[in-house]
């Protein structure tokens, strides 16, 4: 049976896309992100110190992981020894092990569909996001272990300590951007204030704010910071929550209106807030900038410019949102309720104003009776994002003090740029909701594929990969580029597969197999042969005279073009190398216009 493939449309986006603001009732904000112990537990006896590494049974994916952990040669719990060995080099062989099964145990959904379940390499590499987590989680495990274990152990564990503290350092030193440049001509005087005014209500903070070269403000480290420091803590006390408004006469009508969430009263509230003289956060609120440039502000000519990428219906459809919110609260709120809602605060420009500060600059915090809370956090809205942070979880209030602390991840060198991870956004989104593309190789930019298969009638005896949504990404990411893997992601080639030919024995050389083989990768060449055909060219030349809008939407295009003729490339190079094989065996190859046909010789 066939099968029809096309790109995803916004609506049909996957789990990946969660902050995607069509699923969510009306504001996506970045993600604070709690900190997950996943791994393990020390034995420690007089003979021997070992660490187990667990992956939880409650994992989402265990299943998944506990294969791929098998493929590697492990189980999902794996006692690993750390006494003195005759060998030298024992301590890096025995990270090298911890390591492999960490990763797989910190990976996400989407590095799970891209992970490559045969390639044994021994330094395995899936983002940096993963590698992070996995360094920290045995950076975790040994401070536990080093707390509880008998002197007699203190020195391995803390060898073991150094070594992944060592690697931490390095992935930090080869992966920092080159940006993070600070701007020395700008002053930061209202900045300053405001930390001023922080400090007097509790914050500690070993960051300063300047202006980095195509960020805007950032924080910059006031001296080294290591592994597990503190740059900044910021007392509950100063964060914006809906608490804060609860006893205001706005909440006792915002209140009554059906269905409306506490992001949207919120909002609401900021934009009065913004222009309240008496207000407690006006030293926050003279702060802010007075234009966000998002993707939700693009001009009509860089909206022009995505024509033929999924970025347009993205925006699209985020605008039309958002004007169908408006239009349902006012004009009424302001008919009804003047003096609350005065007109010429609430025009749709104010509106779309706070609709940007709140999705650019809002953290969603765990709080410590568990309630999950929208906020705006004063200070650390200057902390910008990183696809190497320094900062990864930081969305949980510590009970002990009420407050929210930023630990670090990796060190940060005095007069270095201090970033936090946003979460594992895609360009699309960071572009929409923040305005800007990362530096570096963002693994998060896939293309969504919306594919319409058959396995109804496939072989029992043939294990699903049963992953529900598929795409690609740039094939450069990947290792494997063999027959049968491509540097495409098993999940999609396997559902190919089987839509295609149900009974097929699939990765075997037979001649049948490579046929389909050969066939799978036609359709796929086309399907993204058509899309770069669809965007077409990009004059970069034109770049440097363009407004902020069009350069972001034309290097989003680049990055876009660049993943769909890796694609297209890859599905070339495997056709090659599959005739080659054909051609090799009993085949006779007969080659027209790149489509094949096969004769029996
Ligand atoms: C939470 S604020 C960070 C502070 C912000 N730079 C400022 O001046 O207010 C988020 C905004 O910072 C900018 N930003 C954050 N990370 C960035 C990055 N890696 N590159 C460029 N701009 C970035 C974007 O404009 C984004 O919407």
């Amino acid at each position: 049976m066939g099968y029809i493939l096309c790109f995803a449309t916004v609506t049909t986006y996957f789990s990946f896309f969660a902050a995607q603001i069509l699923l969510l009732a009306f504001l996506a904000a970045s993600v604070g992100r709690e900190r997950r112990i996943t791994a393990t537990a020390v034995m420690d006896t007089d003979e021997e110190c070992s660490i187990v590494l667990e992956l939880p049974e409650t994992d989402t994916f265990f299943d998944k992981k506990k294969k791929l952990l098998q493929s590697k040669g492990f189980s999902p719990k794996e006692r690993i020894c750390l006494r003195n060995s005759s060998k030298p080099d024992w301590i890096s062989a025995t990270v090298e092990v911890l390591l492999q099964i960490a990763r797989i145990i910190q990976l996400n959904e989407l590095e799970l569909y891209f992970a490559e379940e045969y390639v044994c390499m021994s330094m395995e590499f899936y983002s940096l996001r993963n590698e992070l987590e996995a360094l920290n989680s045995i950076v975790l495990l040994t401070d536990i272990s080093l707390s509880s274990c008998s002197h007699l152990h203190k020195n391995i564990l803390q060898g073991l300590r150094q070594t992944i503290l060592d690697l931490i350092t390095d992935l930090g030193d080869k992966n920092s951007v080159k940006g993070g440049v600070v701007q020395k001509d700008h002053s930061c005087d209202q900045e300053e204030r405001l930390i001023e005014w922080g400090e007097s209500n509790g914050v500690k903070t070993q960051l300063k704010i300047a202006y980095i070269e195509g960020a805007g403000r950032g924080a910059i480290a006031r001296k080294d910071l290591n592994v597990g420091d503190i740059a900044l803590e910021i007392p509950v006390s100063i964060i914006i929550s809906e608490e804060l408004i609860h006893e205001t006469e706005m909440y006792g009508v915002l209140k009554e209106i059906d269905g409306i969430s506490s992001e949207t009263i919120l909002l609401l509230w900021s934009m009065k807030e913004k222009y309240n003289s008496d207000s407690k956060f006006k030293i926050y609120f003279d702060t802010l900038p007075e234009k966000f440039n998002t993707g939700l502000s693009f001009s009509i000519e860089a909206i022009k410019v995505l024509d033929g990428t999924l970025l347009l219906e993205e925006l699209m459809q985020a605008r039309q949102h958002l004007h169908a919110q408006y239009d349902e609260l006012f004009p009424a709120l302001c008919n009804t309720f003047p003096d609350i809602f005065p007109p010429e605060l609430y025009t749709w420009e104010k509106f779309l104003w706070a609709c940007e500060l709140w999705y650019s600059n809002s953290m969603k915090i765990i709080y410590s009776d568990g309630k999950i809370k929208t906020c705006l956090i004063p200070i650390a809205g200057f902390l910008n994002h990183s696809l190497c942070p320094h900062v990864m979880h930081y969305g949980q209030v510590d009970p002990a003090k009420n407050s929210l602390k930023f630990c670090l991840s990796r060190p940060c060198k005095s007069g270095e740029e201090c970033c936090l991870s946003y979460g594992n956004f895609s360009s699309s989104h960071l572009i929409t909701f923040y305005g800007f593309l990362p530096q570096g190789d963002n693994p998060y930019d896939v293309i969504p594929l919306d594919i319409d298969g058959a396995d109804v009638d496939s072989d029992e005896n043939i294990p699903k990969s049963n992953w529900t949504s598929h795409m690609v990404r740039g094939t450069w990411l990947s290792r494997d580029h063999k027959i049968f893997y491509y540097g495409l992601p098993s999940p999609l080639l396997d559902h190919l597969r089987r839509s295609r030919s149900p009974m097929l024995r699939t990765k075997t050389f037979l001649q049948e197999n490579l046929e389909n083989e050969l066939e799978v990768l036609e359709n796929l060449k086309g399907i993204f042969d058509d899309m770069i055909k669809n965007m077409g060219e990009i004059d970069l030349n034109d770049r440097e005279n363009c407004c902020w809008d069009e350069k972001l939407a034309m290097d989003y295009k680049s990055t876009q073009r660049r993943i769909a003729c890796s694609v297209s490339t890859s599905c070339l190079a495997g056709r090659r190398k599959l005739f080659g094989v054909i051609a090799g065996s009993t085949c006779f190859l007969v080659l027209t216009n790149a489509k094949p046909t096969i004769q029996n010789a």
